[in-house]
C-alpha cells in the first residue's frame, strides 16, 4: 500500500498566529445563520465521494495528527496522564504501522491536553518529543470563577509549560448578546497566553441558536483566539456537523475578511474512526487542503484514537468494515 500521496503534517508547522483585531458590532449585526439550510448541507457531508480502501488507512493515519488525545474527568490522576501520554508517543501498534509501511513516519497527534494540574506531568511524560501539552484553564467546564482567577489559572498553567489553551467561554454573555464583555475577556485571555496558541471553547450546545453561535465565533476571532473549539465535552450537546458548519463558515469568512487563518476544533462525544473521516471531507469541502493540517484542526476526543486503531488494524488484516466505504478522494 502507498501513503506517499497524503502528506503528515507536521505540527510545530510555522502559521501566522491572529493578532486580534478590533470589537466590529456593524460586521456582528449581519451575520445570520439558517438551521434548516446547514441541515441540509450538513446532510451531504460524506456522501458525494467514495474512500477506496487503499486510502481509508491514510486518512485515518492523518486524523490521528489531529487529535488532542484527552483526558478530563474528575478521577484523572497523575498514572492516567502517563499513560495517555505514553499512548501520545506510540498512537498506533507497530506492527500495524509496519503492515502499512509507514513505521517510519512518526505520526504523533496534535496535543495531549489536560487539567492544569497534570500539565507539569505530562510536559515530563512528552519531554523530548515535539508532542504539545494543551490545558484547560478558566474555571473549565462552566468557565464562572472570577476572573482575575482564571487569568491567573491560564499564567499557571503557561509557566508549568502548557503550549496551547483551551479557554471556556461565559455562556450568559452569549445568551444576553454581551458581545463587548464577551470581547474584553477573551482579549485578556490572549493576552495571559503570551506565546501559547489559544483555544476559546463556547459551549455550543448551550448557546440556543447558530446565529448566537456564528456571532460568538467572530467575537473570539475579533479578540485574537487562534482556534475556536465547539465544546467542553460535559455539555449535553456536543459537537456536531451542524454546529461545525456555522464556525467553519464564520473562520472563512473571518479569513476572507483579515487574511487570517483560525484553527477549528470539534470536541465532545466523537468517537468512531468513520466520524472522524466525514470530519475531514467537510473541513477539505468546506475550507480546503491547509485546513486539514494540525494547526488548523484537531479533534478534541478521549477515545477516538483506540477506534482509529481497531480500524486500522482491520485494514491491515483486509476485513473492511461495510460502512467504512466512505466519502472523501
Ligand atoms: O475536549 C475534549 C472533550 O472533553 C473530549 O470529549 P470525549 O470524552 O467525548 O471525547
Amino acid at each position: 500500500m502507498s501513503l506517499k500521496a497524503v502528506e503528515m503534517p507536521h505540527a510545530a508547522e510555522e502559521h501566522k498566529r491572529n493578532p486580534g483585531f478590533d470589537l466590529d458590532l456593524g460586521w456582528l449585526r449581519h451575520v445570520r445563520m439558517n438551521r434548516s439550510a446547514l441541515e441540509r448541507r450538513a446532510a451531504t457531508i460524506g456522501t458525494r465521494r467514495s474512500v477506496k480502501k487503499q486510502w481509508q488507512a491514510a486518512w485515518l493515519l492523518h486524523a490521528i495528527t489531529n487529535i488532542d488525545l484527552t483526558t478530563l474527568n474528575g478521577d484523572d490522576s497523575k498514572g492516567r496522564v502517563e499513560r495517555l501520554c505514553a499512548k501520545a508517543r506510540q498512537p498506533v501498534r507497530t506492527d500495524i504501522l509496519t503492515a502499512l509501511g509507514v513505521e517510519d513516519l512518526g505520526i504523533t497527534p496534535g496535543a495531549v491536553c489536560v487539567y492544569h494540574n497534570f500539565v507539569a506531568d505530562a510536559v515530563a511524560a512528552l519531554e523530548g518529543t515535539n508532542i504539545p501539552v494543551a490545558a484547560v484553564s478558566t474555571g473549565f467546564p462552566a468557565g464562572l470563577t472570577p476572573l482575575a482567577t482564571r487569568i491567573a489559572e491560564i499564567e499557571a498553567s503557561v509557566k508549568a509549560g502548557a503550549k496551547e489553551i483551551d479557554i471556556v467561554i461565559e455562556r450568559h454573555q452569549v445568551l444576553t448578546q454581551d458581545w463587548q464583555g464577551l470581547y474584553d475577556q477573551v482579549k485578556a485571555f490572549r493576552a495571559a497566553c503570551g506565546e501559547a496558541h489559544l483555544k476559546t471553547i463556547l459551549g455550543t450546545g448551550e448557546l440556543a441558536t447558530q446565529t448566537n453561535v456564528a456571532k460568538a465565533s467572530l467575537v473570539c476571532m475579533m479578540a485574537g483566539a487562534d482556534f475556536i473549539k465547539t465544546s467542553t465535552g460535559k455539555e449535553k450537546v456536543n459537537a456536531d456537523l451542524v454546529t461545525s458548519l456555522s464556525m467553519i463558515r464564520m473562520i472563512r469568512w473571518f479569513h476572507e475578511e483579515t487574511g487570517i487563518e483560525i484553527g477549528y476544533k470539534p470536541a465532545g462525544g466523537i468517537s468512531k474512526a468513520k466520524d472522524a473521516i466525514t470530519y475531514l471531507a467537510m473541513m477539505k469541502d468546506e475550507l480546503g487542503n491547509q485546513w486539514l493540517s494540525p494547526h488548523l484542526f484537531r479533534f478534541g476526543a478521549s477515545s477516538l484514537l483506540n477506534d482509529i486503531e481497531r480500524q486500522l488494524e482491520h485494514n491491515v488484516t483486509g476485513r473492511y468494515a461495510a460502512d467504512y466505504r466512505q466519502p472523501l478522494v
